[in-house]
């Protein structure tokens, strides 16, 4: 049996203060309520700020990467302040240390990305930009991905946390930006953007996938959150970054990746690598068909995923 939190000794579920961060871990508290039927009270939100949050006007891959948004919380995890830590999976490494468990994901929103303008530009996709539009992003798959459609449109950094960006987007730091629809729709930002088909800009690993991790060593923790996890989510999310994984973790090139299954049951990836300027792109796709449960699918994916890029990638 589950040992279900209570009010004097409730579940501390760690998070970065972000809005967004804060509305995913509501989500998270949420979807514990409704499966265990347990009291609000019975869970704690613990707010913490990340060392990428502080750091605003540098590009994260040179300061030290993806680890910026998660060492605060594996500090909090590891010293049993906090019980679980609830994440955008796209801002966490593929590389875990072992002490933490990624448990459970929730269901993936939207995985697309949807281009936002400042008002005075007329466009509903990158293609529509006028010419020499100053895009800002932080991402360098987005940017990438933009100056190999565009390559007369100017990408500049911007960071921030989305109300941030979009505030200079209005103030004209940039005439376009693209976030995730995830994102906006979880801050209920559901009018702004036009979303971007995944054909013409394929998502980032994890995008959309919401993970809550706890100490691998806590099975109580790890029974009472593997009853959220969305299953076909975890499966496709798990390709993505084992297909990360298998590029190595020292890639530093721009990098797509979107799994999904498809209504006959069989699970694609799909995923592009890309030189930072996007002048150099290699595409490809596998997929996965026949026998078994997700599970087993994914199985077949993992262990086909070295050879999948090297054959996606080797020309
Ligand atoms: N890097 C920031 C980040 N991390 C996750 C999301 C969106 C939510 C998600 O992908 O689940 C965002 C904002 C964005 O890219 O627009």
């Amino acid at each position: 049996m589950t040992d279900l939190p209570t009010a004097e000794n409730p579940l501390r579920i760690g998070t970065r203060a972000s809005p967004l961060a804060l509305a995913q871990a509501n989500m998270a508290a949420s979807a514990l309520i409704a499966v265990h039927g347990i009291a609000p009270d019975t869970l704690q939100i613990v707010p913490m700020t990340a060392t990428g949050d502080r750091i605003q006007d540098r590009a994260l891959a040179e300061v030290g990467g993806k680890a910026l948004w998660t060492r605060e919380l594996d500090a909090a995890l590891d010293a049993d302040e906090i019980d679980i830590a609830v994440h955008s999976l796209k801002d966490v490494e593929t590389l875990r240390d072992p002490r933490f468990a990624l448990v459970a994901m929730l269901e993936r929103a939207d995985p697309r990305d949807r281009l936002v303008v400042r008002e005075g530009v007329d466009a509903v996709s990158i293609a529509d930009l006028p010419h020499g539009a100053r895009l800002g992003t932080s991402s360098p798959r987005r940017a990438a991905q933009v100056k190999r459609l565009r390559p007369d449109i100017v990408t500049t950094l911007l960071r921030g946390n989305v109300a941030t960006r979009l505030g200079k987007l209005a103030a004209g730091d940039v005439d376009a930006t693209l976030l995730a629809a995830a994102g906006l729709d979880r801050l209920e930002m559901f009018d702004i953007g036009a979303v971007q088909g995944a054909d013409l800009l394929l998502p980032a690993a994890s995008q959309g996938a919401i993970g809550i991790e706890c100490r691998s060593d806590d099975d109580k923790v790890r029974a009472l959150i593997a009853a959220i996890d969305h299953t076909p989510t975890h499966v496709a999310v798990a390709a993505e970054r084992a297909f990360l994984a298998a590029l190595g973790g020292d890639c530093r090139s721009p990098v797509a990746a979107y799994a999904h299954f498809r209504a006959d049951g069989s699970l694609r990836l799909d995923a592009e690598i890309f030189s930072d300027d996007g002048a150099e792109h290699a595409a490809g796709h596998v997929l996965v068909t026949g026998a078994g449960d997700a599970g087993a699918l994914a199985h077949r994916l993992l262990d086909e995923a070295p050879e999948a890029v090297r054959r996606l990638f080797s020309a």
